[in-house]
């Protein structure tokens, strides 16, 4: 982790998909740590849960997607010196309700009610087309505990 994500500044992380933006991976604040919306993006700008066949027609798949963006936003946490398990809040954006199931259906194997709240909601548009979902996380990451 760089000095300044651990004190408190945003930090992009060498080999992640890059942010689309001027913004990081995560930030930290305090014993807080937010994810940025997070998608199932790989470093190479391809997308799990997103596929065409010889004639370019595009298959999607909302519980590929679901799992590669949760295991996204893992990763993420891991470089703050944290897991999914720290996870304290989540706000989740589809582009279609229809895909609730079986996002849900992927979350589930991840998280219950012991773990964190959970907000869902459908939006208009993700940054690419190829999107069905993105992920935002917060998570409770004493940085006590990250400090050897
Ligand atoms: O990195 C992605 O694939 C998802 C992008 C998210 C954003 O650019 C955003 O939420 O602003």
């Amino acid at each position: 982790m760089s000095g300044s994500a651990q004190n408190g500044g945003g930090r992009v992380i060498p080999g992640k998909a890059r942010p689309r933006g001027r913004f990081p991976h995560y930030r930290r604040a305090g014993d807080f740590v937010f994810v940025s919306g997070t998608s199932s993006r790989r470093a190479d700008n391809s997308f799990a849960g997103a596929s065409a066949d010889e004639y370019g027609t595009v298959s999607l798949d909302i519980a590929e997607q679901t799992r590669a963006v949760i295991e996204n936003i893992g990763a993420i946490l891991a470089d703050a010196g944290g897991s999914l398990a720290d996870v304290v809040d989540v706000t989740s954006f589809l582009v279609n309700m229809n895909d609730f199931g079986g996002y849900n259906a992927v979350y589930a194997e991840y998280f219950d009610e012991a773990g964190p709240a959970r907000t869902t909601v459908a939006v208009h548009q993700l940054p690419h087309p190829h999107l069905l979902i993105e992920i935002k996380a917060t998570a409770f990451i004493p940085r006590a505990s990250t400090q050897g």
